[in-house]
């Protein structure tokens, strides 16, 4: 049990060290706490909420193994490698993949409320 706790403390360590240095997941936070404020602007639904919600969780756990890839990448070598430019390439294309995922259902879910919103108001 005290084993669990402690993996949970190197976890949290992780997560806070991750949002105080690394911009990419600063910026993930931002758009996230800006998307779930839009979300219930536009009063959507639970299950709504609970898609935008996997979709933001999605890219925040990318972006965090994206960025424990690069720092190990670059413990390997700084210099100038065409394997570490494929394995930071791929790590990229896994987050960019996620947005583009995110981006589509966030149109597809937001779109036609705000809309709406413009059309019933006065
Ligand atoms: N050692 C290297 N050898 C070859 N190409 C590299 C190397 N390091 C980085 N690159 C190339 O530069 C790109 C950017 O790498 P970098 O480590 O600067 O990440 P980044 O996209 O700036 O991410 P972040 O903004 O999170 O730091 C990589 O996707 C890769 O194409």
């Amino acid at each position: 049990m005290f084993r669990y706790f402690r993996s949970m403390q190197y976890a949290l360590n992780g997560l806070i060290y991750a949002l105080r240095t690394e911009r990419n997941v600063q910026i993930w936070l931002g758009i996230a706490i800006i998307t779930i404020g839009i979300a219930f602007w536009l009063e959507v639904s639970q299950t709504e909420l609970l898609i935008i919600l996997l979709w933001m969780f999605l890219i925040g756990v990318s972006e965090y193994l994206n960025t424990s890839i690069e720092k190990l990448a670059d413990r390997v070598t700084m210099e100038r490698d065409e394997q570490i430019k494929h394995v930071k390439d791929i790590a990229a294309g896994a987050t960019f993949l996620a947005s583009i995922g995110a981006i589509v259902t966030g149109l597809i879910i937001f779109v036609p409320k705000i809309l709406e919103k413009f059309e019933s108001t006065p």
